[in-house]
């Protein structure tokens, strides 16, 4: 069978997502695009050489016969829109993060899915597929560093647009390492805390940056994030998880070290596309695989929830400097 995929939101990641299926995975289709932007959808379209109808709204395209599955790849907040839309009309759906900017929104969500009776929504959070991050989880699990103890994380951007603002250093970026350190560590939030450090000045003047957000898990890790989207160095991914037994690092990406003009160096990647390229085939290929087989399975809608709930939290903590608490629902057994 061959997944007939519509993709809703063609700009830089839902073109990337259009090509790696096209190009690079198998058993999937695109069939289907659109974007607010229509001209710009057109010009996918014909810049991959899909055999593909661009439709007037993402609506339209989630009820088209021809769609068996929608990639939401537009922007955050219309995520909620087309997941529902996807659910009611029982789709699978894989949705790039944010799963939704609230944690109401991701609520609404969980509530269609469970109503749905069976999982139909896998959220973009690709560190789950990263190879290395996924050999830290075997390290953990195998109880090679003994219990956890402590995480000392870095995610650095080389810089961010004008519209990149103070709370997007949350939603926007640290919801990574908020869902990562979850599956990670298989533990939940208690309690965030944000500060700031001297600011750069290739920050503008809506951004705080760089920022350090500080947790506590439910079973006592503590975990440090810095956070800063001016580094300008490149595009730069750190994690330490600090065991009883000893320490694990996450690998650098693989490149070549040059021994030239008197001087040792590596390339340090630019961006999230080269970073995650891998992680990015293989979580489009699981859901690929999942729509074909009828079983979703992945970052799930309830991951999407509690990353949003510590994100929202961390939010906050952003505006008080205090320790806020961070109070996760009890999780429904439909979500294992
Ligand atoms: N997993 C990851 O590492 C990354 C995830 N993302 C996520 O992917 C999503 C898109 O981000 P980018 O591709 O960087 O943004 P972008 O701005 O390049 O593309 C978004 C596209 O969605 C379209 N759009 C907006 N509202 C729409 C609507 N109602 N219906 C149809 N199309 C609509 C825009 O016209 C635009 O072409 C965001 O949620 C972002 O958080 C983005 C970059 C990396
Ligand atoms: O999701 C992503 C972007 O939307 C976000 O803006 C970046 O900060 C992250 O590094 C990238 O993974």
């Amino acid at each position: 069978m061959t997944v007939r995929i519509g993709v809703i939101g063609t700009g830089m990641i839902g073109e990337e997502h259009a090509r790696r299926i096209t190009q690079q995975l198998t058993g999937g289709e695109i069939v289907a695009v659109t974007d607010v932007n229509q001209e710009q959808a057109r010009a996918v379209v014909d810049r991959l050489g899909l055999e593909a109808k661009v439709y007037e709204d993402g609506q339209a395209l989630i009820q088209a016969a021809d769609v068996d599955a929608v990639l939401v790849t537009s922007w955050g907040p219309t995520h909620e829109e087309y997941v529902l839309g996807a659910i009611a009309a029982g789709k699978a759906v894989f949705c790039e993060k944010p799963l939704a900017t609230t944690a109401e929104g991701c609520r609404h969500i969980i509530d269609a899915e469970i109503e749905a009776g069976r999982r139909l929504v896998q959220v973009g959070f690709m560190r789950r597929y990263d190879s290395g991050y996924r050999m830290m989880k075997d390290a953990i699990d195998g109880g090679q560093l003994g219990e956890a103890l402590m995480v000392h994380a870095a995610h650095r951007n080389p810089e961010v647009p004008e519209r990149y603002v103070t709370p997007m250093a949350i939603h926007d970026t640290l919801i990574h390492e908020l869902d990562t350190f979850r599956w990670l560590l298989d533990d939940d939030y208690q309690s965030a805390q944000v500060v700031f450090p001297r600011k750069t000045r290739h920050a503008h003047d809506q951004v705080a940056d760089p920022q350090i957000v500080m947790l506590e898990t439910v079973k006592g890790v503590r975990i440090d994030v810095e956070v800063f989207v001016n580094c300008r160095y490149g595009y730069d991914i750190q994690c330490d998880v600090v065991g009883e037994e000893g320490i694990a690092r996450l690998p650098e990406p693989q490149s070549l070290q040059f021994r030239q003009a008197g001087r040792l160096s590596n390339e340090i990647l630019q961006d999230w596309k080269q970073r995650f390229s891998e992680a990015f085939d293989v979580e489009l290929q699981a859901f690929i695989d999942g729509v074909a087989a009828g079983r979703i399975e992945g970052p799930s809608s309830w991951d999407g929830y509690a990353a949003a709930i510590a994100g929202d939290v961390c939010v906050k903590a952003q505006e008080s400097g205090a320790i806020e608490a961070i109070e996760m629902p009890e999780r429904p057994a439909f979500y294992g």
